[in-house]
């Protein structure tokens, strides 16, 4: 028998802690890593660390904090937000209910649009570093092979038993995030758009891996989000995913032929071969540092879009 979530005491502990304002939050930000600095942009904020809330873990992975962020964002009276300023991962050993928990307190609060960033790497060469790609679908190989977030008792009766997700990335949300790089001036090349390749991690992935991935039709490919996105649609939020490029996964067309070297080197000619690159959290951190601005200002003129479009209400 699972543990029952202790949605009860969350919300009366954050109840404790927030003023009238706050209480009733709208929109949802989840940070990625690296990108917890879009709370700078916050005004009257309030700080919930996750060890003050019952049913909250603790994010162990560097670039991600442990703690909720309420604020007002955008021009004006501002829109009441939630963010949480760091996220847990599977692979970090946290069970399933346990990474979603904050998408379903979210939801309890009264968030209707939820929009989430992560950090990933690129498996499309017309896609570099720097990019933010605008995510308009999903491949998750954990979903189709038994490791599905959903699995087991339903949390909620009134939550469908089998949740479609041809539609799971709004395309209103979505419209807004290329309106707000309008408004921001930002090149046609700031922003893309494409498919997130799901992995468990937390290796990265092999050649043969991020061959396969591209191959299945993913541009990118991360350690995270998907849950979320799969726990937000089956609370009923609208959801939009933008993910940082922070590195290209390298996807060499052949492989070096450790034979044909060995057999150079006898015959007296040996081949200098390019050092291949390897990725590092650290770079993916880095990235995310340089990025952290333009992300924050796109979060918040779409936080300022979202009132005007009444589908989002
Ligand atoms: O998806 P976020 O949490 O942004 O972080 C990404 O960066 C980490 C790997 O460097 C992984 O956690 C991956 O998912
Ligand atoms: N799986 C995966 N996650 C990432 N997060 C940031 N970069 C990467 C990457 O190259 N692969």
């Amino acid at each position: 028998m699972a543990t029952p979530l202790p949605f009860v005491q969350t919300l009366e502990a954050l109840t404790s802690f927030l003023p009238e304002k706050l209480k009733k939050p709208r929109i949802g930000i989840v940070c990625g890593s690296g990108l917890s600095g879009l709370v700078e942009s916050f005004r009257e904020v309030v700080i919930v660390p996750y060890d003050k809330l019952p049913g909250f873990a603790k994010s162990t992975v560097p670039g991600h904090k442990s703690a909720l962020a309420f604020g007002l964002l955008g021009a004006g009276e501002g829109v009441p937000v939630v963010a949480m300023l760091g996220r847990f991962h599977p692979y970090e050993g946290h069970t399933f209910p346990t990474v979603v928990y904050p998408i379903r307190v979210m939801a309890k609060l009264g968030v209707k649009n939820l929009i989430i960033t992560n950090a990933s790497g690129s498996l499309n060469p017309a896609i570099p570093v720097g990019t933010i790609v605008v995510i308009q679908d999903h491949l998750a190989l954990p979903n189709l092979t038994g490791m599905n977030p959903l699995l087991g008792p339903p949390t909620s009766p009134n939550h469908p038993r089998f949740l479609p997700l041809s539609d799971a990335y709004s395309p209103s949300l979505r419209r807004l995030a290329f309106l707000a790089a309008h408004r921001l001036s930002l090149s046609r090349n700031a922003l893309a758009e494409g498919i997130y390749a799901w992995v468990s991690g937390p290796t990265y992935e092999t050649p043969a891996e991020g061959r396969l991935l591209r191959k299945g039709g993913a541009d990118v490919v991360g350690m995270s989000t998907v849950p979320e996105v799969v726990a937000a649609r089956e609370e009923g939020l609208n959801v939009m995913v933008m993910s940082l490029v922070t590195n290209f996964v390298v996807i060499p067309d052949t492989y070096r032929s450790i034979r044909e070297e060995v057999e150079a080197e006898l015959a007296g000619k040996p081949v200098e071969l390019p050092v291949a690159h390897v990725v590092s959290h650290d770079e993916v951190l880095e990235v995310g540092r340089e990025k952290a601005g333009v992300m924050k200002k796109l979060v918040e003129s779409i936080v300022e879009l979202i009132p005007t479009v009444p589908e989002l209400h």
